[in-house]
């Protein structure tokens, strides 16, 4: 490459100005003296290269810049800027800071760059995606024993055995699923109608029933089960551990739990058994139920269906446990996100809620029936909601990151082989530019002046380029399904004071380490009318 070259080239005129100097101080018979200069002329060569490493220079910014960034210490180059909570908003207030989209901060040696918007994801990791498609080393995977986790994953035949066949599961057969998620849809509205203040629960029923039904059959009894239990522990805290420090500095993977300070290698050791259980819990159950005979259709059943299960072939077994394992963890996790928003944002906008009722009983009649998906293309501005709810409140809002396989130019600016590429999808949803009053809730804005929808179909919460999301077709179907079905039956609405005053829900969110959560609200949910109720209680589990 042209700035390999370069590099090549300075470093070579560096060496010929020393050697020249040598030649020089020979003629005059001054040996020692020309030795000296040798030595100290390398040694200086050799400390600027250290220096410039920590700082996380490279020598080719001689001639390119890397990204606008917060300006680099000494030694620790950007290690103290890097924030530990809400990163999503710290970079996008270092875009206006530093007045660009694209950023770029290092710290011992490594890079990473920001990009704030989507015009230049689009051409970073979307049109270059076979350079970006990569994910950064995450040391940590192996302490918790994350390396089945596809998402992370580095790029390589592995991985691309792994996505082919999740393209396969999850996109080319979505529809094999609809009847699971009608399932599990109904099952929480029933919860909601049993328990509304328990909607924290029957989200997270919902959330990990889903993919545990898809992959294992497995069909958990209630938010007791230890394995939502544990799952949900497994996600949060490995989510943040993905983001913590253990993984700038890896060294820390080597200090025994027993040293004190070692606290975060200690809960990765707790992580990893959990991550072992909830591997063993579902896989052992499907076993069971195969050799019993009684096994429901599912990505495992079918399998040890077609080859048995202590006869089947190895490798193809590890693949679609690894993908079923990272189904339901990464599934989880965005789906209760996801449903939070959904709860939150009906309860604070009830002109909102009222004009997506409105829609559904003119296409559906007033609680004649629940939503089907084959009524999605008559309901648009439901449609709409959904893609205003993952805009607002991406669950993961600074996406995954994806890590650069080779050295690359963008807009005259270097970035090099390993840099670490953030898609702050945070920054792209909000906007100003793109989406007006970004901080609004308008599911308008994916709508024209006739009503339709526009064609705005690009879900950037579902990231970007080979990396993206490969289940967005089965979580679009849960989304849309649960958006339309709970408006159809229920009010939702703030809880009210003695004085009959509302009280006022506020919008927080809590991070867990990649994912965006709604803290826990209380809100008053209630059937629309006693007919609703009763289509309600008519559903029942059919799988
Ligand atoms: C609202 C729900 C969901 C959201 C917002 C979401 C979001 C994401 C994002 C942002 C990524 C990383 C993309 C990137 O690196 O650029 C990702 C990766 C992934 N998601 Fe999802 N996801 C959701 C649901 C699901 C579901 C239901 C499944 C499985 C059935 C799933 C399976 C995966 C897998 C396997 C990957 C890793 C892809 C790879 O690295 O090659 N996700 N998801």
């Amino acid at each position: 490459m042209r700035i390999n070259k370069l590099n090549a080239s300075l470093c070579h005129k560096n060496l010929q100005h020393l050697v020249g100097i040598t030649m020089i101080s020979s003629t005059q018979g001054q040996t020692s003296v020309a030795l000296a200069t040798l030595a100290v002329g390398l040694l200086v060569m050799v400390l600027v290269k250290i220096l410039k490493k920590t700082l996380g220079y490279h020598s080719t910014r001689l001639s390119l810049p890397f990204p606008p960034g917060p300006p680099t210490r000494l030694f620790v180059g950007n290690a103290l800027d890097f924030p530990s909570s809400n990163a999503h908003r710290v970079y996008t207030d270092w875009g206006k800071k530093y007045q660009s989209d694209i950023l770029h901060a290092s710290a011992f040696g490594s890079h990473v760059v920001i990009i704030n918007n989507f015009k230049i994801a689009d051409e970073l990791l979307e049109k270059r995606a076979q350079l970006y498609n990569d994910r950064p080393d995450f040391p940590v995977r192996k302490i918790i024993d994350w390396d089945y986790v596809v998402a992370l994953m580095r790029h390589g035949d592995w991985w691309i055995k792994h996505r082919k066949a999740a393209h396969q599961l999850f996109y080319a057969s979505a529809d094999k699923y609809l009847p699971i998620q009608v399932q599990e849809v109904h099952a929480f509205l029933r919860g909601l109608l049993r328990s509304p203040e328990a909607h924290d629960k029957h989200s997270k029923m919902l959330s990990i029933s889903i993919p545990l039904l898809i992959c294992f059959g497995y069909k958990p009894d209630s938010t007791e089960d230890r394995i939502i239990e544990i799952s949900d522990q497994v996600a949060i805290v490995g989510l943040t551990m993905v983001q913590s420090l253990i993984n700038i500095f890896p060294v820390l993977r080597y200090v025994p739990s027993w040293v004190p300070g070692a606290t975060s290698r200690k809960l990765a050791e707790q992580v990893n058994e959990w991550s072992q259980e909830m591997k063993r819990i579902p896989i052992n159950r499907v076993k069971a139920d195969c050799t019993e005979g009684k096994a429901r259709s599912s990505v495992m059943a079918d399998f040890y269906g077609k080859y048995g299960t202590e006869t089947c072939p190895k490798e193809e077994e590890t693949i679609l446990k690894n993908i079923s394992f990272t189904a339901y963890t990464g599934a989880a996790d965005t789906t209760i996100s996801a449903t939070g928003s959904l709860l939150y944002l009906m309860a604070t906008h009830p002109e909102i809620q009222k004009k997506a009722q409105d829609e559904l009983d003119a296409v559906l009649g007033y609680a004649s029936r629940l939503p089907e998906f084959t009524d999605r293309p008559a309901l648009p501005y439901i449609e709409a909601i959904y893609r205003e709810i993952l805009r607002m409140y991406p669950p993961l809002p600074l996406s995954l990151p994806h890590s650069l396989i080779d050295d690359d130019v963008y807009e005259g600016y270097f970035l090099p082989k390993g840099t670490t590429v953030i898609g702050n999808v945070w920054a792209m949803c909000h906007h100003e530019r793109v989406f007006p009053e970004p901080f609004a809730f308008k599911p308008e804005r994916f709508m024209d002046k006739n009503g339709r929808l526009n064609d705005d179909r690009r879900i950037l919460a579902y990231g970007f380029g080979r990396r993206v999301c490969v289940g967005k077709a089965v979580a679009s179907n849960t989304m849309w399904l649960n958006i339309a079905s709970f408006l159809a039956c229920f009010d939702i609405g703030p809880t009210i004071d003695k004085d009959g005053k509302n009280i006022e829900i506020d919008d927080a969110y809590i991070e867990y380490g990649a994912a965006l959560h709604k803290k826990p609200f209380k809100c008053l949910i209630t059937p629309r009318s006693v007919q609703h109720s009763t289509l309600i209680e008519a559903t029942a589990d059919s799988i």
